[in-house]
């Protein structure tokens, strides 16, 4: 398709100035907006190739991320118009003065949404879809962004060094508001093999009626706090006390999640808010590492990468998930969590702005200082991450802009 120059550089009038802003991606699920935008430092766009040549304009900035509750998604939009990120979509070549800004959006919410933000923004959005997405942007961070990807061992983080010529096949679990399992064989590569209801909304959603909690991290927060056995009967409640050794169980497996309740003859208000939460944290996280493992061996995948807010970097979650994972497949699959677990759709929707001759996603000697320099759809980009990357973190990013 052939493309205008970035709106951005035609008409702006607001917070980031005409020469910072650059594009705008948004993820819009169930649960949350994901919002990736870049915005390139002052004075940069030099245009030197490696050999010292011109070549195309290189831009060096800033992701952005951004998150907001799908409910709130007004607050989402004054957000993205209080910083003119609007403006930063691009435009069909042959489309009249009149035709709106297009804005890339993944998500159901792209969908659902899309006459509200024209209405709000005035633009429209470009939708991807968002399996695509969500691939798209674990190969990028898989390939691009140093030490983005890490197991979770007894209470410890263990970086991976991503050999790129080892990378496929894999699977990647997504746990949003539902999960999708999804076998990857490549760039573009890949089939949504499966997926399970019972996920992110279901952990909030049961969460809240059950413990009265009124945000999703202050649920988390309890579950730090709990014990489920006080609610989960183990293989020890009903064996007394002993293992189940023939079948492979100790006596401190869950036998049966919340099954303590049916003979405790106790009313909901008799539990703590805190071991409720965390029966039901892991609960729900056994539950999707065993379904994740179990799809891997179908396929013979050995390498499970898990993604999706539902993580939220928390570590009783991913303890929970990696020892499933070991548990069920007797250690041969490990569990590894992304550090952007949760903007896979939106940078995703993000990088295929290069689909239309725009931000193609491409390194430059001037960004060499950078950790990571690799191959991406064919073209070569690197990033460099903080140390310590979380919700509304940056990388520092170079991106070519077709002339
Ligand atoms: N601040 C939050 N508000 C609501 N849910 C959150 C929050 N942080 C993490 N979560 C969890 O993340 C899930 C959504 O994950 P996400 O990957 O954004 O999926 P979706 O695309 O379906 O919104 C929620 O269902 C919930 O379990
Ligand atoms: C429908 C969805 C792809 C939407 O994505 P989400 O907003 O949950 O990230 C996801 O919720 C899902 O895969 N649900 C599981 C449906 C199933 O396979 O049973």
């Amino acid at each position: 398709m052939d493309v205008k120059k970035p709106a951005s550089q035609e008409n702006l009038n607001g917070n980031e100035s005409e020469s910072q802003i650059s594009h705008l991606a948004l993820d819009i699920g169930g649960s949350l907006i994901k919002v990736v935008y870049f915005l390139r430092s002052n004075g940069s766009g030099g245009s030197v190739d490696d050999s010292g040549k011109k070549s195309d304009p290189v831009l060096e900035g800033r992701l952005h991320f951004a998150k907001f509750e799908t409910s709130k998604i007004i607050d989402c939009l004054e957000f993205i118009r209080s910083k003119n990120l609007h403006l930063a979509g691009f435009r069909h070549h042959d489309a009249s003065a009149n035709d709106k800004t297009l804005i890339k959006a993944t998500g159901g919410g792209a969908y659902k949404f899309a006459d509200l933000i024209k209405e709000k923004l005035g633009v429209v959005l470009d939708k991807e879809d968002e399996m695509d997405c969500l691939v798209t942007g674990a190969n990028f961070l898989l390939k691009a962004v140093h030490q983005e990807a890490f197991t979770y061992v007894d209470g410890q983080k263990e970086f991976l060094q991503i050999d790129q010529n080892d990378l496929y096949p894999y699977l990647l679990v997504n746990i949003g508001s539902g999960v999708s399992m999804i076998k990857v064989d490549g760039d573009g590569k890949f089939e949504r093999i499966s997926g399970t209801s019972v996920g992110g909304g279901t952990f909030w959603g049961l969460g809240r009626l059950l413990t009265n909690c009124k945000s999703f991290d202050e649920l988390l927060e309890l579950s730090h706090q709990g014990n489920n056995r006080v609610i989960d009967m183990l293989v020890g409640d009903i064996y007394g006390g002993s293992e189940y050794s023939k079948i492979g169980l100790t006596s401190t497996n869950i036998a049966s999640s919340f099954g303590k309740a049916i003979s405790d003859n106790k009313e909901l208000k008799d539990y703590k808010p805190e071991d409720v939460a965390r029966s039901l944290l892991r609960m729900i996280s056994n539950n999707i590492g065993q379904i994740s493992y179990l799809n891997a061996l179908r396929f013979g995948l050995k390498r499970i990468f898990f993604a999706g807010f539902f993580i939220r970097g928390h570590a009783y979650t991913m303890d929970t998930i990696s020892v499933a994972v070991s548990f069920w497949s007797k250690g041969d699959a490990k569990a590894m969590f992304l550090r952007h677990e949760g903007f896979l759709g939106a940078l995703g929707a993000f990088v295929s702005y290069e689909n239309h001759g725009l931000g193609g996603l491409k390194t430059h000697q001037s960004v060499q200082q950078f950790a990571v320099s690799e191959t991406y759809a064919g073209k070569k980009m690197c990033c460099l991450v903080n140390e310590d990357l979380n919700d509304n973190e940056s990388i520092d990013f170079g991106v070519a802009f077709a002339a």
